[in-house]
């Protein structure tokens, strides 16, 4: 993930200021020069490094502290709005029809970031359609249509065609019914003079709304010539950086954005059609600092909800709420769960859980707990409606049996109704609550991660710079 170390490095020197009230230049200098390493080593380009560190370096030394603010929190918020400023605004990409150009070099994911922009647009309720224009690479049709056919959204492409420019004539005719026509491009290895003409040929005659530079978060310092190249012959309007998910660092692609006088418009985080998110840099920065991005999980906890409800016409998540909290409803949450992606991502974007977290669990714990997720669902697959509906009547015998039935260690299923037990204590909490803190609860988390990003505070309490 983009400047991946710098949360964690960043809330350590953070954690030495506690209890102070007033900065030293040396706590600024150690601050500052943390932020540049993790900056260096994330491939920000280094004028942009030097220019925010000094900012950093000033406003922390020179602004005066709101009153009753702590060191801490004065600094970690001056480094929040210094960042949010870096990576920039959004691009501005309205709700209504629309053509999309999407350039980039060969394997930066043009054609799965054509597909999951479609599937992202046709989630808004709008009509989106991919044009495929690659004639160049042998498959780009074949899997700009597996993915399309997936993300269920209209597709024009065609493989006996030669001629991209043909392609995306006929494709603009053809796709005339949609809001959002999004034009696949095709990509070279390196920046060439043939790559660069056809593209300004699609342009031409697409005259898109806005083009979007496709970049790998691996670009690294490469992006700055990229972009400019890019940009010289297109103009580019908005960036999208993908593969987030995996070992990439991303600060290279700040300096495509930089050179480009462009914005950040969408970010990839794996390879299927919903991997996808739509930059906001309040809820990026919030994340990456540990504060959580609560918008962001808070739109995947609803979609993940209604398709649930959508698959299970019986289950309102309000009865979870009421009645006794059965393994039934512990089974529907954990699909629940599976559907709103990898659970690390889940976490990383929950305030104070985030990079906190993360940093204490080794490498692999994430891993082991979607395997346990799996487990358990198994083991359940063994029970009878009867235990399912009430866990409290499986004694040890019938322990026995789902554990040979399951083909599961009775350990195993032991550690789920301890599981069980566990999340039924936390939702008599809940239902302790009456629907008006609840209802404050929610409003608070969709206030702060739409608003402020963050910088709202979590109510009464410590709040995230707590
Ligand atoms: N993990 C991960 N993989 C991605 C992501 N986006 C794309 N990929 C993978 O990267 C590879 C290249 O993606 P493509 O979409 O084929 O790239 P392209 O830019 O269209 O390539 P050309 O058609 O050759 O120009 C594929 O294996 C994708 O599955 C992402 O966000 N995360």
């Amino acid at each position: 993930m983009v400047l991946d170390n710098l949360g964690s490095s960043l809330r350590g020197s953070l954690d030495k200021l506690r209890g102070k009230s007033r900065l030293s230049e040396e706590d600024v200098a150690e601050i500052v020069k943390e932020i540049q390493r993790s900056l260096i080593q994330a491939d920000v380009d280094i004028a942009l490094v030097q220019e925010l560190s000094s900012s950093i370096e000033e406003r922390a030394l020179n602004e005066e502290p709101p009153g009753g603010t702590s060191a801490r929190d004065h600094v970690l918020r001056i480094v929040y709005e210094e960042l949010v400023a870096l990576v920039g605004e959004s691009t501005d990409l309205p709700l209504e029809s629309q053509t999309i150009l999407l350039a980039g070099l060969q394997g930066s994911g043009k054609t799965t970031t054509a597909a999951k922009m479609a599937w992202w647009f046709s989630k808004k309720g709008l009509r989106p359609a991919v044009i495929q224009t690659d004639t160049f690479r042998p498959g780009a049709y074949d899997q700009a249509k597996q993915m399309c056919e997936r993300a269920e959204v209209d597709f024009y492409g065609d493989p006996d065609e030669e001629d991209p420019v043909e392609i995306a004539r006929k494709g603009l005719e053809e796709t005339a019914d949609a809001d959002i026509r999004i034009v696949d491009t095709s990509g070279r290895s390196g920046l060439n003079e043939t790559l660069i003409e056809e593209l300004k040929s699609i342009e031409e005659l697409v005259a898109p709304d806005r083009n979007l530079l496709v970049l790998d978060a691996a670009i690294g310092q490469g992006a700055k010539d990229q972009a400019k190249a890019f940009g010289d012959a297109v103009g580019i309007d908005g960036v999208v950086i993908t593969k987030l998910d995996g070992t990439a660092k991303g600060g290279g692609a700040l300096a495509a954005v930089d050179q480009t006088d462009s914005t950040i418009a969408f970010l990839g985080t794996g390879e299927e059609v919903a991997d996808i998110e739509r930059f906001e840099p309040n809820g990026f920065i919030s994340r990456l600092l540990g504060m959580g991005d609560l918008k962001q999980l808070a739109e995947r906890v609803e979609r993940a909800m209604s398709e649930q409800e959508a698959e299970d016409e019986d289950w309102d998540p309000e009865d979870m709420m009421k009645g006794e909290f059965t393994l039934k409803d512990m089974r529907r949450q954990m699909d629940a769960m599976n559907k709103m992606g990898p659970l690390s991502q889940v976490l990383d974007m929950i305030p104070g859980l985030g990079g906190g977290l993360m940093d204490q669990l080794p490498d692999d714990a994430m891993d082991v707990t979607q395997e346990r997720m799996q487990s358990f669902k198994v083991i359940m697959d063994s029970m009878s409606e009867e235990e399912l509906e009430n866990p409290r009547s499986i004694g040890k015998t019938r322990i026995e049996r789902i554990s040979r039935g399951s083909g599961k260690p009775e350990e195993t299923v032991r550690e789920l109704l301890e599981q069980h037990k566990m999340m039924s204590r936390m939702m008599k909490q809940f239902q302790g609550m009456g629907d008006s803190d609840m209802q404050r609860m929610m409003k608070q988390m969709q206030q702060q991660g739409g608003g402020g990003g963050g910088m709202g505070g979590m109510g009464g309490g410590g709040g995230p710079f707590g």
